[in-house]
């Protein structure tokens, strides 16, 4: 930014915020002068100086402060009116039920712990949401895990992926979860645990869906059990935007999966009530088996933005630029490597066409299921793919295969294995039968299996 660039100082009484909308050509840097002032939960260092491009948030203060802003916004304001007590107040409840919690597994005792789901319309603030309740947690000494089940954002890595992550320190003001993807790629401590789903909609797939959220709940179970810190903070679950709940088909099973004891219902009164009415039955019929789920309404902020298709489009491919790059302060080369098609094989789980049986050979009776594995033959739509690396073993034959949701197998281990990292293609070289990938870290990718998804990312400069 120049240095000339004009230089606003907003004065933000107690309970204020301010809000800001930066679009993607535009860069702000914002600076606290005076007083406290936190980002969604994260405080702000005084002095300390925040660079902001293409997003739109809120400075908010509990006890008055003064900003300098330099650069142009598309729209800044100060908002008096918050649901911060509100949103607050769900904090305080979760803090006092994980300190029960440690003190139960002080006296040897299994606690219970927050586990929270945050559900509601798109763009009704449920991310931010979740940032502000992990970092308030962070900020008393917690360590809580985020589980991210809305593929549409790619919050934690890339889009079309399902994660969890233990949140040890507040996440930072700039770079928000990819904080955590960076400093993790491929099997470091806290490497948030990953699986490709491979859409961005989980009602594509929600057969994948509901075993990749088994699969996140027991690996945080094993967590847990193995560190009664993370035991005792509880999870924090963001979801994926909902314009009808009851389409959904996915909601019901990962409260179940998860074992979510709080649901928090963002900025929709009649989703609050049919979801209210369903969980009331539904602790019921479930008495002294399982804990009872309180359905708790709260109310959208006035600040959150509806983001259209093209400004979420340039987020994800922002956000996925970070992933392979870096974070604008901590750019870091990736690695282009060229892989033989013989030293890979690209794996898909579930069917995007299901072959008319007109087109099946006679007599023969295909059994397509949204979790059979096929082989993908490397061709060139797999141009700008993100694929996911695992350890899966390589498949025989055509790989078909099917497991169902709450299986303890899984398909020869393919179906809801974990992703060790991701590879974006940039090049299909038929001719000479090899992929160029670009790929976070350096090392060849050789006898790796490669889950493939519909999500593409085109590297612009
Ligand atoms: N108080 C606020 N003031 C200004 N902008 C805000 C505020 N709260 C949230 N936002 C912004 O509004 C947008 C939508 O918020 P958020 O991403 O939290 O919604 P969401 O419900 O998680 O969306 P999705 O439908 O993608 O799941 C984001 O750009 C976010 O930074």
């Amino acid at each position: 930014m120049s240095s000339t660039a004009a230089t606003k100082e907003w004065v933000l009484n107690a309970g204020e915020e301010l809000r800001f909308e930066v679009d993607f050509r535009q860069t702000i840097e914002l600076r606290l002068k005076s007083g406290c002032a936190e980002y969604f939960g994260a405080e702000l260092g005084r002095e300390a100086t925040y660079v902001f491009s293409g997003e739109n948030g809120a400075i908010f203060t509990w006890q008055g402060c003064t900003l300098a802003v330099a650069g142009e916004c598309s729209s800044a304001y100060v908002a008096g009116e918050t649901p911060m007590d509100s949103y607050i107040n769900v904090h305080m409840a979760a803090q006092q039920l994980r300190m029960a919690a440690h003190q139960a597994q002080e006296l040897g005792e299994k606690g219970e712990a927050p586990r929270i789901m945050i559900v509601g319309p798109e763009d009704s603030g449920k991310t931010s949401l979740a940032r502000l309740l992990l970092n308030y947690a962070v900020r008393q000494g917690e360590t809580p895990v985020f589980v991210d089940l809305d593929p549409t954002d790619a919050t934690v890595t890339v889009p079309g992926t399902v994660s969890a992550i233990p949140v040890t320190k507040t996440l930072d003001i700039e770079s928000g979860f990819m904080d955590y993807a960076m400093s993790s790629s491929y099997g470091q401590p806290e490497t948030p645990l990953v699986w490709q789903f491979g859409h961005d909609d989980p009602g594509t797939n929600p057969s994948l869906f509901n075993i990749l959220v088994d699969r996140a709940a027991q690996a945080i179970n094993r967590r847990m059990g193995a560190d009664a810190r993370v035991a005792g903070a509880g999870i924090v679950v963001d979801t994926r935007g909902l314009s009808d709940i009851s389409k959904d088909q996915v909601t019901m099973h990962a409260i179940e999966a998860l074992g979510i004891n709080i649901l928090l219902v963002i900025g929709n009164e009649r989703m609050y009530s049919l979801l209210d009415g369903r969980l009331t039955e539904r602790n019921e019929s479930m008495r002294g088996e399982a804990p009872p789920v309180s359905v708790v309404k709260l109310a959208r902020s006035g600040g959150t933005v509806d983001r259209s298709a093209l400004y979420r489009q340039q987020l994800n491919a922002k956000v996925v630029r970070q992933y392979f790059y870096g974070t604008g302060r901590e750019e870091v080369s990736s690695f282009s490597t060229v892989v033989n098609f013989d030293d890979i094989q690209i794996l898909r789980v579930g069917e995007d066409v299901v072959a008319p049986s007109s087109t099946l050979p006679l007599g023969e009776d295909r059994k397509v299921t949204d979790t059979t594995v096929a082989v993908v033959e490397p061709d060139e739509s797999l141009m700008h793919s993100i694929l996911a690396v695992t350890d899966a073993p390589r498949q025989q034959g055509d790989g078909s295969m099917s497991v169902d949701a709450g299986d303890a197998g899984d398909a020869d281990g393919v179906v809801g294995i974990q992703a060790i990292g991701f590879v974006s293609v940039s090049k299909v070289e038929m001719e000479r039968q090899r992929l160029i990938i670009v790929s976070p870290v350096p090392g060849r990718l050789q006898k790796h299996v490669l889950l493939y998804g519909n999500t593409k990312w085109v590297e612009t400069s």
